[in-house]
């Protein structure tokens, strides 16, 4: 295998130093280090982080392969810096078996662009009537950890508690799509003063809320992990502190669009900004910023959600909900959470910030150790897989849709200006993404 050396990175931002990669690993992180026959990579003044893990993307394959495959939609990720993606269960034919989940794991290992890790789904077909065959994908080939019946709720709390207890045998975790359906019967958007003047149904915070005050003590009550999708609410997060200083092992997660944009946006009643949950009000989104600053939300995870122009390019109330995020999760993290004097003043004024050990931790380290990706989340040192990636702090990026690698082009984000641009990415010591350029 070949080998590396970048030149003058500066490891979450510490002192420009030089980062020598052999036979898949790092081998050496040294000013002046080198390595015989080794490509020189200009790193001067990047920030190199930990590969970033995202716990929540959609690939789409099988089934809706217009709309993304394992392969565009591992590329959108190793251009966002991403070296492992936790893909849905909610494909058609639903991952619900070992063979689906072995077919989604051999995909992303055969493009070769990030490690697909299949998430497997709680219910037989996301009916949320039987549980699925846990135990046989956890057995499988993908070893599947991470189970969901995310774009539904797992609503029975009967079946809930099961598949808390059932998955506590091997160490898994069961990741809630938190939506009380009876709540939320039609709606459009989040219910508040915007969904009244707009005419649209509306969905409360409560049908998220209780979904996670039931589900953190029933998680109690078991012993088992639970993990909250996209928490979209300031009252989930109170309910979150109270569980986790309560030592109910529940982790969380926010998405990028949760942490920058409101439910004001829908006034333009363009269906880029439906999304599932909502977009919520300003409070919601101070909230969710705080909460993941101070660690009550446990990381940042995409909910990458491509969907075609015929689904997504309608009416308001016939379009799919869901939005891109695997190429522009950094940058708005960033621009949303980075301590400004980190980015030469770029990102938002606030109280909640982050440092690049922050964004590390949130983007990376805690989503491979939820996820249990033993060879992800780890900070460039010699002997670790390299899995990481290279960051400009001082570049900007207008995101236009012409630079999405994505089979879909919803989103929310075109024509805004965002901090950070990933200039590459190395997944197991070879390069995914070289000037800012997928490698395949
Ligand atoms: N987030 C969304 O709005 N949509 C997701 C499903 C989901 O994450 O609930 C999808 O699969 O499109
Ligand atoms: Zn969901
Ligand atoms: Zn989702």
């Amino acid at each position: 295998m070949s080998s590396f050396v970048l030149t003058g990175a500066r490891i979450l931002g510490a002192a420009k130093t030089d980062i020598v990669i052999t036979d898949g690993v790092v081998a050496e992180v040294a000013p002046g280090a080198s390595a015989p026959g080794a490509t020189r990579i200009d790193a001067d003044g990047l920030v190199a982080l930990p590969g970033l893990v995202d716990l929540h993307t959609h690939l789409r394959e099988p089934g809706r392969e217009d709309a993304e495959t394992v392969e565009s939609g591992s590329r959108a990720a190793a251009l966002g810096g991403y070296t492992a993606v936790c893909a849905m269960a909610n494909t058609d034919p639903v991952a619900d078996t070992a063979g689906v989940v072995e077919q989604v794991y051999r995909l992303g290992r055969d493009a070769g662009l990030a490690h697909v890790q299949p998430i497997g789904a709680v219910t037989v077909g996301l009916a949320g009537e039987r549980l699925a065959e846990l135990g046989a994908m956890a057995d499988s080939a993908a070893a599947v950890r991470i189970f969901s019946d995310d774009g539904h709720c797992v609503s029975d709390p009967r079946l809930m508690r099961r598949a808390l207890e059932y998955v506590k045998a091997f160490d898994g975790v069961i990741a809630q799509h938190a939506e009380e359906p009876r709540l939320t019967a039609g709606a459009q958007m989040h219910e508040g003063e915007w969904s009244a003047r707009l005419g649209l149904t509306g969905w409360p915070a409560v049908a998220e809320e209780a979904i996670i005050a039931r589900d953190v003590l029933l998680a109690e009550h078991v012993g088992a992990r639970l993990h909250i999708c996209h928490v979209s609410t300031a009252g989930s997060v109170e309910i979150l502190r109270w569980a986790k200083a309560r030592g109910i092992r529940v982790t969380a997660e926010v998405t990028p669009h949760h942490l920058l944009l409101t439910d004001a946006l829908a006034e333009s009643y363009d269906p880029v900004f439906k999304v599932n949950p909502p977009l919520r009000t300003d409070a919601d989104v101070a909230a969710l910023r705080a909460a993941l600053a101070d660690g009550v939300v446990d990381v940042v995870a995409t909910d990458h959600a491509p969907h075609t122009v015929e689904d997504k390019e309608c009416e308001w109330p016939y379009a799919r909900p869901g939005m891109l995020g695997l190429q522009t999760a950094l940058p708005v993290v960033l621009h949303t959470m980075l301590d400004p004097a980190l980015l030469d003043g770029g990102g938002e004024p606030g109280p909640a910030r982050l440092d690049w050990d922050g964004v590390a931790e949130r983007m990376s380290r805690r989503p491979a150790r939820i996820a249990g990706l033993a060879g992800h989340g780890r900070d460039p040192a010699p002997g670790v897989p390299a899995n990481l990636t290279l960051v400009d702090p001082a570049a900007r990026v207008t995101v236009d849709g012409g630079e999405i690698a994505s089979r879909s082009r919803n989103t929310p984000y075109a024509g805004r200006t965002l901090p950070g641009r990933v200039v590459a990415t190395f997944l197991a010591g070879a390069p995914t993404v070289l000037d800012g350029k997928a490698q395949r």
